[in-house]
């Protein structure tokens, strides 16, 4: 046990990085990281003991999450097929140290289309400025292109904009709100227009 992948790894050697508007410098890509201790790959269900879960630790409150609960939810996510959550190991020390999901929405419009989404992206905080952030969020943007999404879309802080616009993302005219109505904050139902937070993608409306 250790090795069941969550989706097809060879996905990841097809993506062509030549076709981001990321600045890599040196270039890089996910199927040669620029060190022969990282590796880009789907995430595996072993990875709960490889931190997978301190590392999302990193960008919000996970709550306890047992391994039972990891296993459970990671072969519901293999079984629906349309989750691509992605890692960074760093293999010396068999550990996650990056991470960011690509969640395919199936839609009637567009004759049926794929819509990505974007979802928690997060670099352990000891390997942050070294492009990782970039790799891991241009692995999985190239992979919805590659899976024939229509277009794909992030919700994040003000100050990650710059980030993400340097990927290719967009804020959108008139279309770039996020709004939340949260269900876990007590029996009131608070519905936010968070001014904080942004949408922003990569291609046309809707
Ligand atoms: C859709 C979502 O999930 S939004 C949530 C994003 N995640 C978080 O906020 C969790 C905490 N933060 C992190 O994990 C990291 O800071 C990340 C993932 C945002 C960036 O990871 P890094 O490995 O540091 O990014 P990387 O080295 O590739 O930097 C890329 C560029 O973005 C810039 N950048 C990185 N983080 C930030 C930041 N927090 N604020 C502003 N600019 C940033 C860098 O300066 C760099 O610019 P450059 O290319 O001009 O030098």
């Amino acid at each position: 046990m250790g090795e069941e992948t969550l989706y097809d790894p060879s996905l990841l050697l097809e993506l062509d990085f030549h076709k981001s508007p990321a600045k890599f410098e040196p270039f890089i890509s996910a199927a040669h990281p620029g060190e022969p201790w990282m590796k880009v790959r789907p995430l595996q269900d072993g990875d709960y003991e490889k931190g997978f879960i301190q590392l999302l630790g990193q960008l919000t409150a996970t709550g306890t999450v047992t391994k039972t609960q990891f296993l459970t939810r990671f072969s519901q996510m293999k079984a629906l097929g349309d989750y691509y959550v992605t890692v960074i190991e760093d293999t010396r020390s068999k550990t996650i140290i990056g991470a960011a999901s690509l969640v395919i929405e199936r839609k009637f419009i567009r004759g049926c289309g794929l819509r990505g989404r974007l979802e928690d992206v997060v670099v352990n905080n000891t390997y942050r400025g070294k492009q990782l952030g970039k790799l891991i969020v241009v692995t999985v943007t190239l992979l919805a292109n590659h899976l024939g999404c229509y277009k794909m879309s992030l919700d994040c802080k003000d100050k990650l904009i710059p980030f993400y616009t340097s990927l290719g993302y967009l804020l959108e005219p008139g279309n770039s709100n996020s709004m939340t109505i949260r269900y876990d904050g007590g029996s009131k139902l608070v519905s936010n227009l968070t001014a904080a937070t942004n949408t922003l993608s990569l291609e046309g409306p809707s």
